[in-house]
């Protein structure tokens, strides 16, 4: 490729998905106009080469595909509908064409599933490291509001899926490297890893039943979303070691490890959060519809605002720890 320009003119899309779509690539600014009666939902996060990929963690395609992944699971924990996404990307001369091409091939699958657009962003060189940074637009119908400060006492506390999956395909990969071999249960993990689910249909079903929820996505780790419930709820959460689904990572490994990796792991993408025991029993059903697995693991109660653990001997202070950008 010559220029920068010629890279937007291979990576603009031919097909347009939203029928707002006023302006997309091509001009100083996209222009979308608004659906009625629905409020806008707008995130960003980044993904660093040599921090959250490597070439032997994910190919290429992989981290175009997980960077949109990860900003639709924010959406998801806002019980969002996914619209649009702008693209900022850092390249380094260690990336050729045919690699960044898979990058957006990787972004372009996950938005035709989720029918967005892309609509903008930014090219640039970097010296070392690929950076992309990706952001999302969905929208909301005006009243539904499932933020994180809407933990009350009394509440039931549920997770869909299951954790440290990812954290354990992480390892897996660092052991093994990207081409394996894999065992049965490691490709799960990996996959995981490298191609995460974000929970949109979860999102969107307790968005729909227009009650009271906290929600979260899980970027950091059980520990650090389930005490980002709390606080900004004002709440003391009770999570029960029993109840935290670690079944087929259980099997394989430790469960001291197994735990380590649900609680402290991180980039698992699915949601916690909660609601009443009333509303609780309303949920189960519509995400066993849509084959949505969900566990409860725990309860909002009286105390100072944290989260504990319990398990059968002991009960302790699960401190807010999963990954630190500041202090790794
Ligand atoms: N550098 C920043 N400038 C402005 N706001 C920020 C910045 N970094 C984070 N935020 C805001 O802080 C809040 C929490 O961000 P955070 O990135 O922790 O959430 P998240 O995206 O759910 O987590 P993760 O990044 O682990 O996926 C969000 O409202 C986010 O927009
Ligand atoms: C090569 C490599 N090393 C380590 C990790 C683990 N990791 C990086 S960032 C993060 C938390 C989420 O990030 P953020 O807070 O920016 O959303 C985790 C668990 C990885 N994915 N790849
Ligand atoms: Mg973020
Ligand atoms: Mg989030
Ligand atoms: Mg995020």
């Amino acid at each position: 490729m010559k220029d920068e320009f010629e890279f937007i003119d291979k990576i603009t899309p031919k097909i347009k998905r939203q029928a707002n779509l006023i302006v997309g690539i091509g001009d100083d600014a996209a222009i979308y106009s608004p659906t009625v009666l629905k409020n806008q939902v707008v995130c960003v996060d980044t993904m660093v080469e040599g921090i959250h990929f490597r070439k032997n963690t994910l190919t290429s395609y992989q981290i175009g595909r997980k960077a949109l992944a990860i900003n639709i699971s924010d959406l998801a924990a806002m019980g969002a509908t996914p619209k649009f996404f702008l693209v900022s990307i850092a390249i380094s001369d260690k990336w050729n064409e045919q690699e960044l091409e898979q990058i957006y091939a990787g972004m372009n699958d996950l938005a035709d599933k989720y029918d967005m657009d892309l609509i903008g962003g930014d090219t640039v060189s970097s010296n070392e490291s690929l950076v992309i940074s990706v952001t999302a637009i969905g929208e909301v119908y005006s009243d539904t509001q499932l933020l994180r400060s809407h933990a009350q006492h009394g509440d039931v506390v549920f997770l869909t899926g299951e954790v440290g999956h990812s954290a354990a395909g992480l390892h897996v990969l660092n052991e093994k490297g990207i081409n394996g071999p894999f065992t049965k249960d490691e490709q799960v993990w990996v996959l995981a890893h490298q191609e995460p689910e974000p929970q949109i249909k979860a999102g969107q079903i307790l968005a729909n039943l227009g009650e009271r929820f906290a929600l979260n996505d899980i970027s950091d780790g059980l520990a650090s979303e389930a005490n980002e419930l709390a606080e900004a709820s004002q709440v003391s959460i009770l999570l029960d070691e029993s109840q935290i689904p670690l079944d087929s990572l259980k099997i394989a490994v430790d469960k001291t490890q197994a735990l380590k990796w649900a609680l402290f792991g991180g980039e698992d993408f699915q949601l916690i959060g909660s609601c009443s025991e009333q509303v609780f029993k309303k949920v189960q059903p519509l995400f066993q519809n849509e084959n949505i697995h969900v566990t409860r693991i725990g309860t909002v109660q009286d105390g100072p605002v944290g989260v504990e653990l319990t398990s059968d001997s002991k009960r302790e202070k699960l401190e807010k720890r999963g990954y630190n950008h500041f202090f790794k």
